[in-house]
């Protein structure tokens, strides 16, 4: 077999969905390296200015995009952010969407101190689905896998579930 580039993954979803603590265990299930882009874009300042109403940055996406360009070019990345539309669709080999239960999000929400309009926002985000709808708009439907992450237990399912599907591609990993 040649030097074939490990898979690189998209992990996305509403903030709350457990993006962060998927990525991290999957990460130490298989080796591949996790990208939280929420914290590289705060380390490096990617910033465009300050949104008053969403109470955020506003992202500068092609320093982002030009930040990430050669470890993407590596292979076995496993990105993790709550926007997917405007990365290269050639980057990944799996897009991957957490979704929660709303009474769930909502706890998981408020006891991080979201409150207002940047709560129902987060919420009315997870209801309709924003993140499955812009991930089919953006990758083939073939890749993009939706997958629950209300427990514990689902994010150790999850976790088995893609290290399977990687096994399967890769045999070597
Ligand atoms: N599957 C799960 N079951 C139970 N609790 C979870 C699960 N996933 C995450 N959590 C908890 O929910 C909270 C949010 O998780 P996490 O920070 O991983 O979400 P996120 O989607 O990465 O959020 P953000 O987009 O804001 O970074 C954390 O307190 C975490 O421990």
């Amino acid at each position: 077999m040649g030097e074939a580039r490990r898979p690189n993954l998209l992990v996305t979803g509403t903030p709350g969905t457990g993006k962060t603590s998927f990525s991290s265990l999957l990460a130490e299930a298989t080796g591949l390296a996790h990208i939280n882009v929420g914290d590289l874009i705060k380390e490096k300042k990617l910033y465009d200015g300050w949104d008053e109403i969403l109470e955020c940055h506003i992202l500068d996406e092609d320093l982002l995009l030009d930040e990430l360009e050669a470890r993407m070019a590596e292979g076995g990345k496993i990105v993790d952010y709550h926007c997917c539309s405007f990365f290269p669709e050639s980057w990944f080999d799996a897009v991957i969407v957490l979704q929660t239960n709303n009474s769930v999000l909502y706890d998981r929400l408020t006891s991080r101190g979201y409150s207002g309009k940047k709560l129902e926002n987060n919420l009315e985000c997870e209801i309709f689905q924003v993140l499955l709808e812009e991930a089919r708009e953006s990758y083939s439907p073939n890749i993009i896998r939706a997958m629950p992450s209300d427990t514990i237990q689902d994010m150790n399912n999850n976790v088995e579930i893609v290290q399977q599907w990687l096994q399967a591609r890769t045999p070597s990993l």
